[in-house]
């Protein structure tokens, strides 16, 4: 078996800090976390288009296209790649396999953050340890806990994929909020509620935060 100890690091050439003087702002996660239908990929999505309204480099990483790919599901990789490759690879929504699935994001949201991308997360991220170990791979600022504080109940009478409903009905189990933990963030960067504002004043609080940590700069008003 290959020995992991003799993996080495590499400096890159064109640092961080040139990239960010080039782009003219910093490098950065934006973390949402918050239940299924609470709004973090509307808030993601709004806030990317206003980023690059601004020319400002940012990105988007999703729960359900990560899924689909760098995380996909048993499922999804049997066809491809076998039963006993899936079986070790796939990812579902057991607690060890939610804490891979941040794992992972965390790894891949942290390497467009150094390379100057403001990058935006939308994952439900249930679990507070799990977020907590993304922050602490990462340098001081630069991971943004953004707590989307929507109740479940409104949540469940939004549901646009139905999937509420069949965890109601006992058609999935493990579903978030119903059985199955969500661990609200304790001292998130910023808290959004998300069911009583609409996506455009989210996105703006998310920018202010970023003008006042001196992220990007303040928009020009001539
Ligand atoms: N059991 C269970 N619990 C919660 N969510 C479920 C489940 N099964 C499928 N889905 C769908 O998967 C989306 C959440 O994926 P995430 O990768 O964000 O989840 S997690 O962070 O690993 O908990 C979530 O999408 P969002 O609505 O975008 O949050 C659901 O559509
Ligand atoms: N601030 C908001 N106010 C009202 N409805 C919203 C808001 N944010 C999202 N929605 C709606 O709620 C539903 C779930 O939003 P979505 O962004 O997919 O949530 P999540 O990514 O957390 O699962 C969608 O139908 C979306 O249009």
């Amino acid at each position: 078996m290959a020995n992991d100890t003799n993996v080495t690091w590499h400096e890159h050439q064109v640092s961080r800090s040139r990239r960010e003087a080039l782009y003219g702002h910093k490098g950065c996660v934006i973390w949402f976390t918050g239940l299924s239908g609470s709004g973090k990929s509307t808030i993601a999505n709004t806030l990317d288009h206003r980023l690059h309204e601004r020319r400002i480099h940012s990105a988007v990483l999703d729960g359900d296209n990560v899924r689909h790919a760098l995380n996909a599901g048993p499922g999804m990789l049997k066809e491809n790649h076998g039963e006993a490759f899936a079986q070790r690879f796939g990812l579902g929504f057991s607690a060890i396999d939610r804490e891979e699935n941040i794992r992972r994001i965390g790894a891949v949201a942290q390497l467009f953050s150094e390379a100057g991308i403001i990058t935006l997360t939308a994952f439900i991220s249930p679990y507070r340890r799990d977020r907590d170990m993304v922050r602490q791979t990462m340098k001081e600022g630069e991971f943004i806990e953004v707590f989307v504080d929507t109740p479940i109940e409104i949540c469940e009478t939004r549901d646009p994929k139905g999937l509420y409903k069949k965890a109601r009905a006992g058609e999935i189990k493990g579903f978030t909020g119903i059985d199955d933990p969500y661990e609200a963030p304790v001292s998130p960067e910023l808290t959004l509620y998300a069911g009583e504002k609409n996506p455009e004043t989210l996105a703006d609080e998310v920018i202010e935060y970023l003008q006042v940590q001196g992220i990007v700069a303040q928009a020009r008003t001539d």
